[in-house]
């Protein structure tokens, strides 16, 4: 079993698979490396052959748990690393080492799925947006805050805008006008990230009409998933990447 890790700015998903046939065993999301650790152990620890591992994350840090992986569970940890071109996609980059590790793979994952044009919208900490044409070439993208960036922000930056999770939970089950400061955040942060979407796709069809694919992923596309209802919800599209830039067998 091999244990595949996507480390973002604000949580690590994790999923073990079998090394055969690459069905998944387990896996879920976790907000520090211990509950990481924790939760894989009382996985799989025994039978881990292999790690891969995406991360956005500064050095120090992803060295720090690719020690601790080691330890808990002895096995080496592949990290995934910066190309110009791979599995027939060129990073679009000035610098291709500055590009986000997981736009880059999820570009390669949607480009292998899509065998042609694709809008890649990943909304999570950051919203982002990656294009890659017909031919491979990644075109570049965009990057904005993402919805618990939106929201900090508005809680940081003024005074009167304070409330709870589980409020902001409720608030969402509507989009109408908010009649509660919560309900107005909530709410317009998702138009936000809804408009975000959409302006994309309008990009997309101006770059190449009605012949591409979008794909939709990141812990909030379930927030925009009606906005643009032609997209393919792909959760682990980054995992997709991650295999195919760090084969393991
Ligand atoms: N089980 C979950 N735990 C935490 N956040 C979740 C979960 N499911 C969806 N989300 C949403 O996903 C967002 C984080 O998305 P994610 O793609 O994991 O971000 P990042 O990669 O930047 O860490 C959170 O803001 C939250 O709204
Ligand atoms: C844009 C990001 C911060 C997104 O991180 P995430 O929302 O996945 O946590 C990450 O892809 C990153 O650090 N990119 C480097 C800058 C760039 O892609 O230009
Ligand atoms: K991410």
């Amino acid at each position: 079993m091999i244990l595949e890790l996507d480390c973002g700015n604000s949580f690590i998903k994790w999923r073990v698979i079998h090394t055969t046939d690459a069905t998944i065993v387990g896996g879920g999301i976790v907000d520090s490396d211990q509950a990481l650790v924790e939760q894989v152990a009382a996985l799989a620890s025994a039978h881990l052959s292999g790690c891969r591992m995406v991360s956005v994350r500064s050095e120090d840090e992803t060295e720090a748990l690719c020690v601790l992986l080691a330890q808990a569970f002895s096995v080496e940890v592949q990290v995934a690393q910066p190309a110009q071109e791979m599995s027939g996609v060129r990073n679009g980059y000035e610098d291709y080492q500055r590009l986000g590790m997981d736009r880059w793979l999820a570009a390669l994952g949607a480009f292998h799925l899509a065998k042609g044009a694709c809008l890649v919208i990943d909304l999570g900490t950051a919203a982002k947006a990656d294009f890659v044409a017909a031919d491979g070439e990644h075109l570049g993208g965009y990057i904005c805050p993402g919805m618990p960036l939106m929201r900090s922000q508005l809680r940081t930056h003024t005074r009167r805008i304070r409330y709870d999770d589980a409020s902001a939970e409720r608030a969402l089950t509507s989009l109408a006008p908010g009649r509660s400061t919560v309900e107005a955040v909530e709410r317009g942060c998702v138009l936000m990230l809804q408009g975000f979407a959409r302006t994309q796709l309008e990009q997309a069809r101006s770059l190449w009409g009605d012949d591409f694919a979008v794909f939709l992923t990141g812990g909030d596309a379930p927030l925009v998933r009606d906005a643009v209802p032609q997209a393919r919800v792909v959760p682990d599209l980054v995992f997709v990447g991650l295999a195919m830039a760090c084969p393991l067998d």
